[in-house]
């Protein structure tokens, strides 16, 4: 290799020139300011109305410096895997964490295909672990993942073969059919077994799943009776091993595990990979520890071309422990890899999440171990992209433009938000450590006392953490998870972290149902940046919500657990004045944390133009101002359409986008403040409302005939939908008709009455919702509902209380 070659890097950064879109965003700006001047200086009508709408327009002209702000300076990054492989001797094992919680809402077949594309990762197999934690406590998740990992012995050599791009078997299988012409026989030939087995494992997956009898729990599901999602009981599960064909190779290999491994229990299966499935025996210490762990695939031999290890993780879940939902569970599964594989670098995704490309950990490590600028970089973030999306869009949930121009603006700042899923962490930030840190071996060097005060007690796992903040990894051939049950069963318990960093200063975050972005916070607080890595394919894809009920969900979790977030101990400002979060860093973050605020002022904003129109007054100002205005609307429409149409999408995808905007913001996200405001005044709680994932695998949407269509339920999400909608409708009527009371000052002027048509243009979903019954209608609750708070509202605008 020439010298030359070392000195080329492993991943370069390429700002982008997007001139034209920074003047005339900086036009906007300049007209919004002119119009804030405008209301202070030239206005003689200092009502409440007044400061309102100026308290509202200031807020959107900071909402805009801050969106100009993260777009300024956009950046790409662009990784070259090869140079990696030239030049490391040895490729370092990496974590792959998947979280599941329910397995109606993400149905067991979804998960397995997120485990089947990651164990089938252009990687070697000996460096990887795959652990899956199910916070549903399911049998059936369990049971589907042990039929895959059997699938997976032919699945994993197939996809290797013949360099399979989409490892998602059902993603595969309805992309790539055979084609008689070009593939060869052996490749016909196998392409059939392997779909054939594929269809198998789903089809016997489904009809557990949807079998009405309940789940037969006995044999190795025993373990899994008594259980409660909320509340597992101690569980001691009974394995018969004369149901197995023994292999006799590794009988020996067995026992002696038996002997050192007191409460564990191994039986092996006849396989050409060695697989093993553990168990608890039953004994007096396991009934004390409530949770359990089952070891699913264990590369043992820790062949190169074997299996990864597959690690089935289902902590414990009391009603008395607050489980702190994804968060809780992400740190648990960084405790169990800690002592059982403890790889420096660790990769998490949702269980809807497959992989893309396979050899995205390459592309990954390339940034994380570029010697220049590489050692700062605290965790690599891959967009979000969905597989099988609704055509344009139509519930503005696969945020395809915010990616390019937001978050590839954040990338050339201190680097993009963590966004929860599709992201590569290096263990040593999870564990708090600062950069400067990374190569003194602090951490290793604590007193044992402290470390237990932030780690908690287990002295396995304290002894883990100190090797990985020391830089050292277990090397591959010592990794034998099985070794590490009962120590990763301890670490796996509610009361394990009580009185311990975890969750405050450590790992994932709580306090917040948005757990992702306080915990990016954190860590980029502490000085590390981030990078995005968006290689080419995709790296990952994953399920959008595919009706208006699911995104509603996930849009209020964000509008309220953002809301927190700013509110907090974490909020950007917070870790702008005393952390090491760089001023438009900071600021950039105030794009995603604000969402909730967002909603807030919206709905201030569109009440206050309403009261305008029924209590004949204005806010805006009259002649050549509101041209301004007028101009600003305007330019900011063609703008935001051209920046749409630049990368590729449609006009209507635009349009939903925008329409969906103004919809999230003054219903979603305005309720997810509100439930915020009472989480913060302690009154209530907060719910991790997990979305659905349908399972399409069809890949059309044509056999669905919700696809694209609004459909309506009782959530209070649609009550505030539809009394804006109604309050704006009556409105309107009062000007047409000519019911408006005398004129306050220069009376109800145009300005409003373009914002009401422009909004309830928007809400048309909603409007033709009012005039259907069934699932695409308002239901009937929530229109009357509605029709009260409008009442109230009209019956405030007409008795004069505010002039
Ligand atoms: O108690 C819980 C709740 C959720 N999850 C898992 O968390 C993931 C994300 O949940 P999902 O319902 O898919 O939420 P989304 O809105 O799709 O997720 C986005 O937003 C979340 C924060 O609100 C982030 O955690 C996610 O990574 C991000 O993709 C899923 O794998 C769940 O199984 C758990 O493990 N335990
Ligand atoms: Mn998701």
């Amino acid at each position: 290799m020439a010298n030359q070659d070392h000195d080329l890097p492993l991943y370069e950064k390429v700002w982008l020139k997007r001139t034209f879109q920074r003047v005339i965003d900086t036009l906007i700006l300049f007209l919004l300011l002119l119009l804030l001047n405008n209301r202070v200086f030239s206005s003689h009508n200092f009502t409440f109305p007044w400061l309102l709408a100026f308290i509202c327009e200031s807020w959107f002209t900071f909402t805009w410096i801050v969106i100009l702000n993260t777009k300024w300076s956009p950046a790409v990054t662009i990784t070259h895997p090869d140079r990696l492989l030239q030049r490391v001797q040895e490729l370092p094992p990496v974590d792959l964490f998947v979280t599941t919680a329910d397995p109606v809402l993400e149905s067991p077949i979804i998960t397995v295909n997120t485990v089947l594309s990651l164990l089938a990762l252009d990687y070697p197999a000996n460096k990887l672990a795959c652990y899956v934690s199910d916070d549903g406590c399911s049998p059936l998740t369990f049971y589907a993942l042990l039929e895959a990992s059997k699938f997976a012995k032919f699945w994993v050599p197939f996809c290797k073969k013949h360099n399979v791009q989409v490892r998602a078997p059902f993603r595969y299988f309805s992309d790539v059919t055979i084609n008689n012409n070009e593939d060869s026989l052996e490749f016909k030939q196998e392409w059939l077994q392997v779909k054939e087995m594929y269809d198998n494992l789903s089809r016997t997956i489904e009809e557990v799943t949807h079998k009405t009898t309940p789940f037969q729990l006995d044999g190795e599901f025993a373990i899994f009776s008594n259980t409660e999602q909320r509340n597992h009981p101690s569980i001691v599960k009974t394995v018969k091993l004369e149901d197995e064909k023994v292999n006799l190779p590794l009988y020996e290999h067995v026992t002696s595990f038996v002997e050192t491994a007191k409460f564990t229990y191994i039986f092996p299966i006849s396989v050409p990979i060695e697989v093993m499935v553990l168990t608890r025996l039953k004994n007096k210490k396991a009934l004390i520890y409530m949770t359990y762990e089952q070891v699913i695939l264990e590369n043992k031999e820790g062949l190169f071309d074997g299996l990864p290890h597959l690690i089935y993780v289902s902590r414990e879940k009391r009603p008395q422990y607050h489980h702190n939902y994804k968060a809780g569970a992400m740190n648990v599964l960084t405790r169990v890899s800690g002592l059982m594989s403890n790889a420096p670098f660790m990769l998490n995704v949702d269980c809807d999440m497959v992989v893309n490309n396979p050899k995205i950990v390459l592309h990954a490590l390339c940034i994380f171990m570029d010697s220049q600028k590489g050692k700062d970089v605290a965790f690599v973030q891959c967009f979000q992209q969905f597989y099988d999306g609704i055509k344009d869009d139509p519930f503005g949930n696969q945020w395809v433009a915010a990616f390019e121009y937001i978050i590839r603006g954040m990338a050339g700042l201190q680097g993009p938000f963590y966004g929860g899923t599709n992201t590569f962490h290096r263990r040593n930030t999870i564990y708090g450590l600062y950069p400067h840190e990374i190569e003194t071996e602090i951490k290793g060097k604590l007193e044992e006392d402290i470390l237990i005060q932030q780690f908690g007690s287990s002295k396995e796992f304290i002894n883990s953490a100190a090797h990985a903040s020391g830089g050292s990894v277990y090397s591959a051939n010592d990794i034998t998870p099985s070794n590490f049950i009962e120590a990763a069963t301890q670490v796996a318990n509610c009361d394990y972290e009580c009185g311990t960093f975890w969750g405050k200063k450590l790992g994932w975050l709580y306090g917040s149902i948005s757990e992702d972005v306080p915990t990016g916070l954190n860590i980029q607080r502490k000085g590390w940046r981030s990078e995005c890595c968006t290689p080419d394919p995709i790296a990952f894809q994953g399920c959008a919500p595919r009706g208006l009920l699911s995104t509603v969900i996930q849009q209020k979790r964000w509008g309220s657990g953002l809301t927190v977030v700013f509110f907090g101990k974490h909020s950007p400002l917070v870790c702008m004045l005393f952390g090491k979060v760089q001023f438009r860093a900071g600021l950039s973050y105030f794009w995603l944390t604000n969402w909730g605020l967002r909603g807030a002022f919206l709905v201030c904003y569109v009440a206050l133009i309403a009261y305008c129109m029924i209590a004949n007054t204005s806010i805006f100002p009259q002649g050549l101002v509101l041209w301004i205005a007028i101009s600003v609307f305007v330019i900011y429409n063609i703008h935001t359409l051209s920046e749409y149409l630049t990368i590729g999408l449609s006009i209507t995808h635009w349009w939903n986008n925008q329409r969906m905007c103004v919809m999230r913001t003054t219903t979603a996200w305005f309720i997810g403040f509100l439930s915020a405001m009472l989480k913060l005044s302690r009154i209530s709680d907060t719910v991790f409302e997990i979305t659905e994932k349908e399972h399409t695998a069809s890949g059309a949407d044509g056999n669905n005939a919700d696809a694209g269509r609004f459909t309506f339920d009782e959530s209070p999400v649609f009550v505030v939908g539809s009394t804006i909608l109604l309050v704006h409708l009556t409105a309107m009527l009062i000007m047409f008709l000519g019911l408006q009371p005398t004129p306050i000052g220069n009376g109800c002027g145009v300005g409003e009455l373009i914002c009401s048509t422009y909004l309830v243009v928007c809400y048309w979903p909603y409007l033709k919702g009012l005039f259907i019954r069934g699932k695409y209608g308002i239901p009937l609750s929530t229109i009357c509902m509605s029709s009260v708070f409008a009442l109230v509202f009209l019956h405030f605008c007409t008795s004069n209380i505010i002039t």
